[in-house]
């Protein structure tokens, strides 16, 4: 198990971080499917990076939504922005590269305006009643080599048999260079459905000298394996023994197995805990569709959330198919019962 966060070491930015939020920060919901809901046509290979390119505005428009609704962690657009994508749309490697950067910049420009408004009237409050900017911080999306196969392999995780380690650390090696120098906070490994990619990231984090923090979030579809079969606890060791790591978690989740995850996430570390579970809805890659669950309501969903906390998470946002709403609903969940008497756990 890693060593309690020390302050001075990269770790502390989220220990920090969580301190001045008042203990528990929370997430943006979901972003594709948010661009989506707006009208934007994004069946495509890129996703929603290919709204980086053809709708900016929209992109700029859903991060200021979630930060209205509350949230503490924007996470730019570059879940499915691959250079290897890009080119294979006709663009150069050096058009490529600035739209990664590009990502970052919309995400940072949405902060100033939502700050700019703030100062023009509606600060948040404190605790004790006194007006303070929200803690607002960028975190840059990296999706898996699933993601940019765009069939919903991130959701199976099957392609563990046919990559190596070293084709992955190649894959992502030159994407995760430049949004560790693009003015993002952090790196968000989002949706990783194996360990082989999880060990590969590390490895990558480590080799390359990566000077910002990154969290890791996993994906599950039963509360007890990632997508490959392997289990969360195998998964969430090999985040927990990456120095660089300031949270780990899981996210694109149906609602009801998160409890489990956190659960056994809490038996292999002490890092912040992060959960950022999807609608409960599942994913058709072939149709590139969301097919209704009846087991969960969003309801559902928004009262979990205080389990959760208790069950040693500090992190809440949604993932696919959750909305500004459900942002509000978590933000508001939370701050009725930090003001209610503490039942807090600090890890
Ligand atoms: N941050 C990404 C998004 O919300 C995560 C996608 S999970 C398939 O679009
Ligand atoms: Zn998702």
């Amino acid at each position: 198990m890693g060593s309690l966060v020390k302050k001075g070491t990269s770790s502390s930015l989220m220990t920090e971080f969580l301190e001045k939020c008042g203990g528990y920060a929370v997430v943006d919901g979901g972003f594709a499917t948010e661009l989506e809901r707006h009208g934007a046509h994004i069946k495509d290979p890129l996703w929603s990076a290919k709204c980086l390119i053809t709708s900016p505005h929209l992109v700029t428009k859903v991060h200021l939504d979630y930060l209205e609704s509350g949230a503490n962690i924007i996470i730019t657009a570059s879940y499915q922005a691959t250079i290897q994508g890009f080119v294979a749309k006709g663009l150069s490697v050096g058009e490529a590269e600035s739209l990664l950067r590009r990502s970052v910049e919309l995400s940072c420009e949405a902060r100033e305006i939502f700050y700019n408004r703030c100062n023009k009237g509606s600060w948040d409050f404190d605790h004790a009643g006194k007006a303070s900017r929200r803690p607002v911080l960028v975190a840059a999306s990296v999706g898996s080599y699933g993601a940019y196969l765009a069939d919903g392999s991130e959701y199976s995780g099957v392609y563990v048999d046919s990559v190596s380690k070293e084709s992955l650390k190649d894959f992502h090696r030159r994407r995760v260079q430049i949004l560790a120098k693009s003015g993002a906070d952090l790196i968000a490994f989002e949706t990783i459905p194996n360990k082989l990619e999880a060990e590969a990231y590390v490895d990558l984090l480590e080799e390359e000298g990566i000077d910002i923090p990154a969290w890791f979030a996993f994906t599950s579809k039963d509360g007890v394996t990632v997508p490959s079969g392997e289990s969360i606890i195998e998964c969430a060791e090999v985040a927990d023994s990456c120095k660089k790591l300031v949270a780990i978690g899981i996210n694109c989740t149906a609602p009801r197995y998160i409890s489990d995850l956190v659960i056994s996430l809490r038996q292999v570390t002490h890092k912040p805990i992060i959960v950022y579970p999807n609608s409960g809805e599942v994913y058709d890659g072939l149709n590139k569709k969301w097919i209704k669950s009846e087991e969960e309501s969003e309801e559902d969903f928004v009262s979990y959330v205080s389990r959760w906390r208790e069950e040693g998470a500090s992190l809440f946002g949604g993932c696919c198919r959750t909305t500004p709403n459900t942002i509000k609903a978590i933000t508001n969940v939370l701050s009725c019962e930090s003001s209610a008497p503490s039942k807090l756990k600090f890890w």
